[in-house]
């Protein structure tokens, strides 16, 4: 009979994999409480002993060492030892430097504020959602996700922060993915604040930007807009994309947003770009695309998860899926590309 003490190697190794997937809610709080107290923010401006750090986060002595060292073993710190046994000092990774310190223009907190305050509970009825097909989230009982989120201007600058950090991942590739010099307008539908699009503006100087958004995001926008800029090169548009025609643009992206949508949602919002485009303009479709065998991409494979629990009828697709509606809709060609980690994208052309 096989039990755990006299499990042989290769089961201890499936064992383990298998309790680490199980247990990996501990990993995902610690990670959360160290930013709640500001911690990476904290060491951004130098390294600290366990007892400096723990003074000015006010932690109780008993677990601070291990917590700590729990970071640094989840690879989010490092830790120098002190040759002469002293206390060591931590220091931030260079990741944790780039995007967890709250002062820097890459933070990626918003999004895991989001997590931590949002998803992290909601993904507790998984199951339900599983058994009914409904979402678990605000809307549970009926409505609509942006809207619900948007009634609350914190939970609508949470949102639209952690959005920020999630897209500015792809920036830099897809400044360079697409042949931009041959464009000179470009519409970012969905634009949530418009750092992608204020990227976009300033690595191609030629480039005139619009942002598409809800009305409520307006004001998210402005205020990106002054602290990113080029201000004289960008502008917002407010509409509802199913309701309000797309701005006319050059170049149409779309990122994170079809995975938002039923099929019905995606097959509308599609059309509608070909709509607005003129001969020889693009679609840029953005998110993290699972990969066309479903095998691989977990973080797409878990986004549409994501999707039954925060909407009512989104999921993610796979490059080919999307490849097709872009067919169905009258591109007459389209490719797809790696971006960023997880993230890829698809261009059709009119
Ligand atoms: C998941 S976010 C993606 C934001 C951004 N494109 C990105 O990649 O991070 C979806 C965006 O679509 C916007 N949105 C939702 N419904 C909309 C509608 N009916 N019309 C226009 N924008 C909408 C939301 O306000 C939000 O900014």
């Amino acid at each position: 009979m096989n039990d755990l003490c006299g499990t042989r190697g290769d089961d201890a190794t499936a064992l383990d994999s298998i309790l680490r997937i199980a247990l990996g809610f501990q990993a995902s709080q610690v990670l959360f409480a160290a930013t709640r107290f500001g911690l990476f923010t904290e060491l951004a401006r130098g390294p600290l002993t366990g007892e400096e750090l723990r003074l000015r986060l006010g932690l109780h002595p008993r677990s601070v060492r291990d917590f700590l060292d729990t970071l640094v073993a989840l690879g989010l710190l490092e830790r120098e030892d002190d040759a002469g046994g002293a206390d060591g000092r931590y220091a931030n990774t260079p990741a944790t430097a780039r995007y967890l310190d709250r002062n820097k223009t890459t933070y990626l907190g918003g999004a895991l504020e989001l997590y931590d305050n949002r998803l992290y509970g909601f993904w507790g009825s998984l199951a339900d959602g599983l058994r009914t097909g409904k979402p678990q989230n605000e809307i549970k009982d009926g409505g609509d996700l942006f809207s619900a989120l948007y009634k609350d201007p914190e939970r609508l600058a949470c949102f639209q922060q952690a959005m920020t950090g999630l897209t500015m991942r792809s920036a830099d590739a897809l400044a360079e993915a697409v042949d931009w010099a041959a464009h000179r307008t470009v519409a970012d539908i969905g634009c949530a604040e418009g750092a992608l699009l204020s990227h976009l503006l300033h690595r191609h100087p030629h480039l005139r930007g619009t942002g598409f958004d809800l009305e409520a995001v307006r004001a998210n926008f402005e205020r990106n807009r002054e602290l990113r800029g080029p201000a004289e090169r960008l502008s917002f548009t407010a509409g509802d994309f199913f309701a309000d025609p797309l701005p006319r643009a050059d170049v149409l992206l779309f990122g994170h947003v079809l995975h938002d949508w039923d099929l019905d949602g995606k097959r509308t919002l599609l059309r509608k770009a070909y709509e607005a485009l003129p001969e020889g303009g693009l679609v840029v479709v953005h998110e993290s695309f699972i990969d066309d065998d479903r095998r691989e991409n977990l973080t797409g494979l878990l986004s549409s998860l994501n999707m039954l629990i925060e909407t009512t009828g989104g999921f993610d697709c796979t490059t080919a899926d999307c490849r097709g509606w872009l067919a169905e809709a009258g591109f007459r060609e389209s490719r797809a590309r790696r971006l960023a980690g997880a993230e890829s994208m698809v261009v059709g052309r009119k």
